[in-house]
């Protein structure tokens, strides 16, 4: 926020203990002396006013005690429910590491037991009992206009399958990083969970379990809920970016060709990770002094993720020019029957896109008719392998041997997550190609040590991506998130692939420059936006302007206060 704007007061209608409990206007020992006396807060806090720095250095002591990643995560989302303004100031001055534990890996841990920790509300939920006053929820929610919304109904949290109402724990921790790397401000964010029912008998079984406890609504009620929610959505706030996340494969692809030329929308595990893993592709392809037209891609999992990644890879070799023929020809989509061909049965519509000619393969194939990935990795001689398939270890050894036999230097990237589920560890990933191979995964990892090189490891997960794309949507104002602006967030992401080069170097920029890096998605976000008229029309120096305007800053603003 730009210096004269934050030092406008904020009109604000609570006081005493009551403020004291909003926790997007809290100060706590923050509070000055005036704000004290006019806020009826005398008395109510211990003598000392301090500033947000001190405060935080505070709560990082009290942090730094704890010893558990969960102790750490229950003690955070504490923080966020009583004081965000602190809470933001003490991730984004800590980013690298506080990521993991409010987001992936622990964020992961936390959604299965987001009954046993639940200590206060955030976010809606909208069960399917209430479909007919959803409008009426969402009033409850804020008086504020709401920007942006991540939505899930807990079917597939990361690779940890159904958490029923305990997946609320992913929208709450994707907003922050809306609000942490994205500029968002926490006062425009709303996440929510659809409660369609859970079909995870061990966690409906439990007796503190806090959602429905009746089998997933499915079919044609599914649709018909998601429906009117959808539209109490544009009704309220008809410009409002909402994300669909960890929506399971059959609901996941259908909602977003539902909605995509309907609002503001996108879903992140197709079209985030899309973009993250073809920036993180380019930047892999350039260290090597390669295009992306010269790489074989190999998938292990043709879900939502792989299929996205694929179809996005295929956009941007048309854009460079390659037909649609050659462009899905150097796609290699494989799956629990190994490669997906032309002549499989049951596939769904966009793994029938990508399914390779059945002639191709049948050179390939092993006595039971299927192309494994093994006689894949022969016959095709992929460059690049990318695990999107939610299974640990799916990566063996002579697999990964036998891609270093034929590939100089492979790209291999284990995207599952979280880290329990990564196909492969890098540390085995790099002993098994003797230090060749070049590495990033979906979870965070530890530098690699081998044959006296470090390999640091990028973490090529989404939320590179969508705290730019958000930016760069509100601060345009576009009305729909399209290819091309996923293109342009790829593209800004492998542009800003760190300079030094060597073996070893990460291929991302580090986490704590990704507040830039989401200026810079945001504004050739916008700038595509604008191109393809979706957008409000703007000069270079008005979108830099609006980007300015929209980025919060966590730092207190001072309040005057306004009649109750
Ligand atoms: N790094 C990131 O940013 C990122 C983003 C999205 C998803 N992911 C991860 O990717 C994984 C998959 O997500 P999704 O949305 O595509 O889920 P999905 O359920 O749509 O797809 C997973 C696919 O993997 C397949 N699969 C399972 N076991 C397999 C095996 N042994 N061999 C081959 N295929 C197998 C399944 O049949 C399914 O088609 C999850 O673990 C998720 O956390 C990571
Ligand atoms: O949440 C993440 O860490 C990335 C991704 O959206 C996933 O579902 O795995
Ligand atoms: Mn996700």
């Amino acid at each position: 926020m730009p210096e004269a704007e934050s030092k406008r007061p904020l009109y604000i209608p609570y006081a005493g203990p009551v403020l004291l409990e909003v926790p997007l206007l809290n100060k706590g020992s923050a509070f000055t002396e005036r704000e004290r006396r006019e806020f009826n807060l005398e008395g109510l806090l211990p003598h000392c006013i301090e500033t947000i720095e001190e405060q935080r250095d505070r709560v990082y002591h009290q942090f730094c005690e704890l010893t558990t990643r969960m102790d750490k995560h229950i003690y955070l989302r504490g923080i966020q429910d009583t004081n965000e303004t602190l809470y933001y100031s003490l991730l984004t001055h800590y980013l690298e590491e506080m990521l993991p534990l409010i987001y992936t890996p622990t964020v992961g841990e936390a959604c299965q037991k987001f009954s046993q920790i639940y200590r206060r509300k955030r976010g809606l939920f909208i069960s399917y009992d209430d479909r007919d006053k959803i409008d009426r929820i969402l009033r409850n929610a804020t008086k504020k206009k709401v920007n942006v919304i991540v939505v899930t109904d807990g079917e597939r949290i990361l690779g940890l399958g159904d958490q029923g109402i305990g997946g609320m724990g992913i929208p709450i921790g994707k907003l922050a990083i809306y609000s942490a790397c994205g500029g968002i401000s926490p006062a425009n964010t709303l996440p929510i969970t659809l409660d369609v029912g859970c079909d995870n008998p061990d966690l409906v079984n439990q007796t503190m379990y806090m959602g429905k406890r009746s089998p997933r609504i499915r079919g044609e009620a599914y649709f018909e809920f998601v429906d009117k929610f959808i539209k109490a959505v544009k009704d309220l706030w008809p410009d409002v970016l909402l994300q669909f996340e960890d929506f399971a494969q059959p609901n996941a692809m259908p909602l977003l060709k539902r909605y995509k030329d309907e609002l503001c929308c996108f879903n992140d595990d197709i079209q985030g990770t899309a973009a993250v893993a073809a920036g993180t592709l380019l930047a892999a392809c350039d260290r090597k002094g390669e295009t992306l037209a010269d790489q074989r891609v190999c998938f292990v999992g043709s879900g939502s993720a792989g299929c996205g990644i694929a179809s996005h890879l295929v956009a941007h070799l048309r854009a460079q020019g390659l037909s649609e023929a050659e462009a899905k020809s150097r796609m290699f989509m494989v799956d629990r029957d190994g490669l997906l061909t032309t002549d499989m049965k049951g596939l769904l519509d966009f793994q029938q896109e990508l399914a390779q000619d059945e002639k191709l393969a049948d050179p390939w194939r092993d006595a039971d008719g299927k192309v494994s990935l093994e006689s894949l990795i022969k016959g095709a001689k992929p460059t690049v392998l990318i695990g999107v398939s939610g299974q640990f270890g799916l990566f063996k050894e002579s697999q990964i041997r036998a891609m270093a036999k034929q590939v100089e230097r492979p790209i291999i990237l284990p995207l599952s997550n979280p880290t329990s589920l990564a196909e492969a560890t890098p540390e085995d990933v790099i002993t098994w190609t003797d230090g060749a191979a070049i590495v990033a995964t979906g979870s965070p990892f530890d530098p690699v040590s081998y044959k006296g090189t470090t390999h640091q490891i990028s973490q090529c997960n989404n939320s590179y991506i969508f705290p730019g794309i958000g930016l760069g949507v509100l601060a345009c104002r576009a009305t729909r998130v399209t290819e091309g602006m996923l293109i342009a967030a790829s593209r800004t992401l492998a542009d800003s692939a760190p300079h030094q080069r060597g073996t070893g170097q990460p291929l991302l920029p580090a986490l704590n420059e990704i507040r830039d890096l989401s200026r810079l998605i945001a504004r050739r976000v916008a700038r595509q936006a604008m191109e393809e008229g979706v957008a409000l029309d703007m000069t270079e120096l008005a979108l830099e302007r609006s980007i300015d305007r929209v980025f919060w800053e966590p730092q207190y603003r001072r309040y005057q206060r306004t009649s109750l």
